[in-house]
């Protein structure tokens, strides 16, 4: 297996030209009254387990608990997971815990003390709070609502179709209630790998555990059935059918009687419980689907502290930020054949952290188009990253660049199970 680095904090590009058309993320963690710090580096320092005990008190503690608490459930819920993840194990470096993004945290957490019940709303009885799947086929901006919401960028978006690959979950939280937000890959009905395959799985069970479903179109394209959304993400209808908004997206592209026309031809031809049409990227309309979002949440205690925006540890973004540059820059295939993880992230007490992340190919010709010419295009590249990673995690780092060639990747259960497709991601 052949290997390239770059280091790209030597880097002598100009900030200007490498920031140009991409956006940056920002903070996983709201911070309204500074009381706590935005990364509390004990997230990154310790396992979980030590940080129980070790901080009780802290509010970091009170995050990582509910993953704890949620993986807990995970192995009581999954057991027959268990045979395939000690498949998976064979790839891992064993060092790092697994978080589940297909199970919602226990509502009825015994064990909390005084503290938490105080920090999770638990004693408004008006609060509301539960879990929404966001729906559609590739492209109609489910990101960009979906950040819209939380009112930050969690989610990446460009604009090639198949961005999201993971479910993304985003926490959107005030006084009165917490809505706990599934950002999903879009809804594809031909699936091409094993890749596909298990990102539809994610989409499914993310609807399977919200209490509503937002399914967007795009209001530009031709009204289409939304039947096979609902197939991919809620089965086979079965089951007691959640609530469901049929968001009409782009209303900013289309004219107001083209507007008026295509509101009229889903809300006779879907079986739905309203249509509600926005421009999620001027945030028109954005209110509106919060306000029917909160007329279907049940009432209870926040399922998160109020200051959290994502359960993803800092690692997930890190990649994703990689991957939104790749989508910016490289052209054709190269977006979708390029896995990108973080085999590794020091924090350094007396110099800049140090992230290591390394891109998979399937093919060599692939990797020589992501090097360029002298190592030009994956220095461009290594560079843009680094400068939206630094603003993301309000911190100058250090980050080298692999590219490696993993045939057929795509396919590779096991590869893809390791690289967080199973629905599970490292924690830490
Ligand atoms: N004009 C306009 N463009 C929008 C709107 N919402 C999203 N877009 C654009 O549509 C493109 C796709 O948006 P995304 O949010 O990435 O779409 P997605 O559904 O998450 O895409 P996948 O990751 O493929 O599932 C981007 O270029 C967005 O800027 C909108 O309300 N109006």
């Amino acid at each position: 297996m052949e290997l390239v680095s770059y280091n790209s904090a030597t880097s002598t590009l100009s900030r200007q030209n490498l920031l140009t058309g991409s956006s940056s993320f920002s903070k996983f963690r709201t911070n309204p009254d500074n009381r706590r710090p935005l990364f509390p580096s004990s997230i990154r320092k310790y396992p979980l387990q030590t940080h129980f005990h070790v901080q009780p008190r802290n509010f970091t503690y009170q995050f990582v608990l509910l993953s704890v608490r949620q993986q807990i459930l995970v192995s009581e819920q999954e057991n027959e997971e268990e045979e395939d993840e000690e498949e998976m194990s064979s790839y891992s470096d064993g060092a790092s815990s697994l978080l589940s993004l297909s199970v919602k945290p226990d509502r009825n957490m015994a064990l909390l003390d005084d503290y938490e019940l105080e920090e999770l709303d638990y004693s408004d009885p008006n609060h509301r709070s539960g879990y929404v799947a966001v729906l559609g086929k590739p492209n109609v901006g489910k990101s960009t609502l979906s950040n819209q919401m939380i009112g930050q960028k969690l989610s990446i978006v460009t604009d090639k179709p198949q961005t999201t690959r993971h479910r993304v979950l985003g926490i959107c939280s005030t006084p009165e209630y917490q809505m706990v937000l599934y950002d999903t890959p879009g809804v594809i009905e031909k699936k091409m790998h094993m890749l596909d395959s298990m990102m539809m799985k994610n989409v499914r069970n993310a609807a399977v555990n919200a209490d509503c479903v937002l399914v967007l179109v795009d209001a530009c394209k031709v009204p289409d059935k939304i039947d096979e959304i609902l197939e991919e993400g809620l089965g086979d209808f079965s089951e007691k059918m959640p609530p469901i908004l049929l968001v009409l997206n782009k209303r900013d592209m289309i004219k107001p009687g083209e507007l008026a026309k295509k509101l009229e031809w889903y809300e006779k031809f879907t079986n739905v419980d309203e249509v509600i049409p926005v421009s999620a990227k001027y945030g028109q309309g954005v209110e509106d689907i919060k306000n029917w979002i909160l007329s279907k949440l049940p009432t209870g205690p926040a399922y998160y502290p109020k200051d959290i925006v994502s359960e993803h540890p800092e690692r997930f973004f890190v990649s994703e930020i990689v991957r939104e540059k790749i989508f910016i820059q490289y052209r054709k295939e190269i977006p979708y054949v390029c896995q990108v993880n973080v085999v590794s992230y020091k924090t350094r007490p007396t110099a800049k952290d140090f992230i290591q992340v390394e891109i998979v190919v399937e093919k060599n010709s692939q990797k020589i188009i992501l090097i360029g010419k002298d190592g030009k295009a994956l220095k461009v590249l290594a560079t843009a990253a680094r400068l939206d990673i630094e603003n993301f995690l309000q911190k100058k780092v250090y980050l080298e660049v692999e590219v490696k060639v993993k045939e057929n990747w795509r396919q590779d259960e096991g590869l893809l199970k390791y690289y967080g497709y199973g629905g599970q991601i490292k924690a830490l």
